[in-house]
């Protein structure tokens, strides 16, 4: 939580303004692979952010926080779009200062705890991922996007800069010369330019070019499955042991693997790789 009471954040009276304004879902898939996918939905309005959808996502992120089995996740839009950022609507009727950082407040803690879950998430961008859809691919650990598709962070287009947490994800993400072009050009990602600046792990093939291809989702699921391929508990530990590198001091990342290598040691897969004597050829 980067939010709690402490830095004057309550969270009870967003959540009450949030649910003035409904429409669309977010929709949970817990799967027998230990792959989860998460649909952003609401096509009307090119999956656009509705309040009750922001409610939601915290929602289902609570769920995957607590879901065991788990070892992947994959972000994806419904009807073969990303997602359009904050409903323009919702954005109009609470566009006072106060709430506007509330709302901000809200979508930081659960982008962060979405990052944070220890499963492997993907982003799988087809059509349009804008503003705050731009910023919710940089709250996953990878980014494949489907050739044609765009990542545009329009906020300057707007008179504002990201603020679910967006500009501080991509600067680790791409560094801040290629963020700074990115935001202050309001620049429109293609997939090849994604790869190019290190913003997005791999391109998909559109699918309804050859009959019998796989879909997007399944050559997003065929990616993601080279990474967790192998028991949950060891997955969700490559996870941690990954997440405290990127986000802590050195000492206190190095105090945090070992706590984590003291869960898979002598844990059954790892007793399990020892009395099979497996090579590594
Ligand atoms: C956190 C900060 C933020 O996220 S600020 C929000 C940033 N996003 C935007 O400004 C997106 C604005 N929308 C657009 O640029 C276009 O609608 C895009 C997404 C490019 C799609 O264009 P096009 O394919 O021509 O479709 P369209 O414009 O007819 O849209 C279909 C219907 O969807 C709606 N829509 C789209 N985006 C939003 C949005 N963010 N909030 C609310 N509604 C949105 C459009 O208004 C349109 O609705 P309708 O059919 O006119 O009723």
């Amino acid at each position: 939580w980067v939010y709690s009471s402490i830095h004057g954040f309550n969270q009870a009276e967003i959540k009450e303004k949030l649910q003035a304004f409904p429409g669309g879902s977010i929709d949970l898939l817990k799967q027998d692979s230990g792959i989860a996918v998460l649909t952003i939905n609401n096509p009307s309005r090119m999956n656009a952010f509705s309040g009750s959808m922001m409610l939601d996502l915290e929602e289902r992120v609570s769920q995957l926080e607590n879901w065991p089995e788990g070892k992947g996740i994959i972000v994806q839009g419904a009807a073969e779009t990303f997602c359009s950022g904050s409903d323009l609507n919702a954005v109009r009727a609470i566009s006072n200062q106060q709430d506007g950082m509330r709302m901000c407040m809200f979508m930081q803690n659960a982008l962060t705890r979405l990052l944070r879950l220890p499963l492997i998430s993907v982003a799988l961008v087809e059509g349009r991922a804008l503003g705050g859809g731009a910023e919710l691919t940089t709250a996953c650990d990878f980014r494949l996007m489907a050739a044609g598709s765009v990542i545009q962070f329009v906020h300057k287009h707007m008179g504002l800069v990201p603020g679910w947490g967006g500009a501080a994800r991509l600067v680790r993400l791409v560094g801040s010369q290629n963020a700074l072009k990115l935001l202050g050009g309001a620049v429109k990602v293609d997939p090849e330019l994604g790869v190019d600046i290190g913003l997005v792990d791999g391109i998909l093939e559109g699918h309804q070019k050859a009959e019998g291809a796989a879909t997007l989702l399944q050559q997003a699921e065929n990616w993601l499955g080279r990474y967790t391929k192998g028991p949950a508990p060891v997955i969700q530990a490559v996870k941690k042991v990954v997440l405290s590198g990127r986000e802590l001091p050195l000492s206190e990342a190095l105090r945090t693997e070992k706590d984590v290598f003291g869960m898979v040691w002598g844990a059954p897969a790892n007793l399990e790789a020892l009395a099979s004597k497996s090579k590594h050829k």
